[in-house]
Formats: structure tokens, C-alpha cells, sequence
């Protein structure tokens, strides 16, 4: 049976890529890696999960960068102005940034799939737990450190709230380029249903990988349009003064084992 374009065929797809970067032969820990694949059927309704509650404030956001994996959007995390508490969360979290992964075709991008199926992209927004550390930079190294909202996108109708990055994006091209970004609420890239997510503990899916993160995936993707997602992949990995160019699409991770780590939904 040929089995269509899921993350099974995207070891084929991976074969005659150009990684971005090696992956390490020992990971610290190990056991507790992402992305994974949420096989839906094994996932465990917890009823104790709580709603989730982003309260994010546009002022704090400052500038939009390249640095090299992606595209980031981030945010003054100094104060408490933007935070995230709630579903399994049990202290407050700090935003500091957002960013996606993507594929150089529609058929595939996402770092997390649902039972094998692939999106064209995924958003990651990443917090920090600001009640145990006061440093990103300290909180990455701890497992309890961070909470990281997973959204998938499909190819749809225009997204309006993203547009005004996607304008952005030219000005980034290379890595290493910054510039100023203001008033952008990522609460806008959230899906309208924000109840429904399944959660598990995982990795950063970017170096340092470190076992710091609760994963929150969400069931409900959000649209943008074909044309959103090709300025994505008008982005270079590479610097201006490198003499390569390679364009930045397939930035997402090879998916991990489980490890035997229970997925909890917070629907039935
Ligand atoms: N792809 S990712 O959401 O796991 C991630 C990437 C870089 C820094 C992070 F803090 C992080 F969480
Ligand atoms: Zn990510």
C-alpha cells in the first residue's frame, strides 16, 4: 500500500535534504524528545486540565529577526506584561518569542503530526517559567522551564492578522538581519478554539534540544493563504555575505521515539 505523503514517506523526503544542522549522536536524557507524532487513539483525556489563559500585552513586542532556523518575532519578557497560565501549567509563564517551521512544498513543514498527518507549517509561541527562573537563558536548561503553544497552519484564506508580518519578512531575508516590530499580538495566530490541546513533555526541537518543555499542540489550525507561505520560503538560511544562497524551507526537526510518555488531551 503506498502509503500517501505522511511523516512515514518524510523520512524519504529528509534522505536528499540538507539538514540544518547535525544532529548530536548523545542527547542529554534523551527519553524526552520532540517533535513526536500524537497518535490520537493513545492520547488520555485529563479532565483536570485546566483552560489556558495567554494574556499578552502588543506593547512588549520589539523586533523580528533571522537567525538562521527560522524567523523570530520577539517580545521584552523584563516584566509580566505577557504572560500564559493555565491548562497544565502550574506556575506563570513569560513570552519571549515566536516563531514557525515549514516545508518547500504544501505536502509537508509541521514538526508535530496527528495521527501521521503532516501540516504545511507550524507555529511554536515560547514561554518561560518567570515564578522559578529569571532567565530565559537559565530557564532552558530546566525541565519545568518552558511552555511552548503548537499551531498548525493549513493552506486556506488569507490570514489578515499575519499579513503584517509577512510584510515584514523581506526585510529579514539573510540571517542575522533584525528589525524593529511593533504592536503584533500573537493571541491574533491563535485558533478560535483554545480549549482543545494535547500535552506531553518534550524538547526544544532546536539546538540546545534540552528536556525543558511542556508541550501545548493544539487541535484547531489556523488558515493562511498559498501566498503568505511562499514568503515564508523566501527567506535564506544563509548571510549576506555568503555566496551560497539557500533558500530556508524544510526547518523543521526529524520526529523523536516517545519514549512511553503519556499525551493528555484536554477534550474527550
Ligand atoms: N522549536 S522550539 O519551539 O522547540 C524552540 C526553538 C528555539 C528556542 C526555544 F526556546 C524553543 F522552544
Ligand atoms: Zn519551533
Amino acid at each position: 500500500r503506498r502509503c500517501n505523503l505522511t511523516a512515514c514517506s518524510s523520512k524519504y523526503v529528509l534522505s536528499h535534504m540538507h539538514p540544518m544542522w547535525q544532529e548530536p549522536l548523545a542527547i542529554p536524557g534523551g527519553d524526552r524528545q520532540s517533535p513526536i507524532d500524537i497518535v490520537v487513539r493513545k492520547s488520555l483525556f485529563d479532565p483536570h486540565l485546566k483552560p489556558l489563559v495567554p494574556a499578552y500585552d502588543p506593547q512588549t513586542c520589539q523586533q523580528i529577526w533571522n537567525n538562521g532556523y527560522s524567523f523570530l518575532v520577539e517580545y521584552d519578557d523584563t516584566t509580566d506584561k505577557s504572560t500564559l497560565k493555565g491548562g497544565p501549567l502550574e506556575d506563570q509563564f513569560r513570552l519571549c518569542q515566536f516563531h514557525f517551521h515549514w516545508g518547500e512544498s504544501n505536502a509537508w513543514g509541521s514538526e508535530h503530526t496527528v495521527d501521521r498527518k503532516l501540516f504545511p507549517a507550524e507555529l511554536h509561541i515560547v514561554h518561560w517559567n518567570a515564578e522559578k527562573y529569571d532567565l530565559f537563558e537559565e530557564a532552558v536548561m530546566e525541565e519545568n522551564g518552558l511552555a511552548v503553544i503548537g499551531v498548525f497552519l493549513k493552506i486556506g484564506k488569507r490570514h489578515e492578522g499575519l499579513q503584517k508580518l509577512v510584510d515584514a519578512l523581506p526585510a529579514v531575508r539573510h540571517k542575522d538581519s533584525m528589525v524593529d516590530f511593533e504592536r503584533f499580538n500573537p493571541a491574533c495566530l491563535l485558533p478560535s478554539n483554545i480549549n482543545d490541546y494535547w500535552t506531553y513533555h518534550g524538547s526544544l526541537t532546536t539546538p540546545p534540544l534540552t528536556e525543558a518543555v511542556t508541550w501545548i499542540v493544539m487541535k484547531q489550525h489556523i488558515e493562511v493563504s498559498h501566498d503568505q507561505l511562499a514568503v515564508f520560503r523566501s527567506l535564506l538560511f544563509t548571510s549576506a555575505e555568503e555566496e551560497v544562497q539557500k533558500g530556508m524551507v524544510n526547518n523543521f526537526r526529524v520526529q523523536q521515539p516517545l519514549r512511553g510518555r503519556p499525551i493528555r488531551s484536554s477534550f474527550s
